[in-house]
């Protein structure tokens, strides 16, 4: 089983010095080792850290992408709160 996370956990992450943390769809990717390499930007990362940024994700890009990097930047998932 992957790691879960809290949206709590996510949002704590908020920072490149904290980790960056961001959500597309259920998935906790990682960005901070990723950001400088990012063909978006650093910036606009920085800004959706420690946040849900699905609508973002899936307006710039398709699920080739998140194929690609999800083995190197997924760490977990978000927790099913409705489950505690
Ligand atoms: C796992 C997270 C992400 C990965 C792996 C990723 C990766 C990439 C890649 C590979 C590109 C190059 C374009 C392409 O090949 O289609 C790109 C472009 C871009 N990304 Fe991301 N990205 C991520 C998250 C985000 C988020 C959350 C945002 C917005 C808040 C964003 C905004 C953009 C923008 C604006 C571009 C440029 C689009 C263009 O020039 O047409 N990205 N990203």
């Amino acid at each position: 089983m992957s790691q879960q996370f809290t949206v709590q956990d996510v949002a704590e992450h908020n920072t490149v010095e904290k980790g960056l943390y961001i959500i597309i769809d259920n998935s906790v990717f990682k960005m901070d080792s990723f950001i400088d390499e990012h063909p978006g930007g650093a910036k606009i990362l920085k800004r959706v850290g420690g946040k849900d940024a699905s609508k973002q994700f899936w307006k710039y890009h398709n699920e080739h992408v998140l194929k690609k990097y999800t083995p190197k930047l997924k760490i977990g998932d978000v927790k099913d709160e409705a489950k505690l």
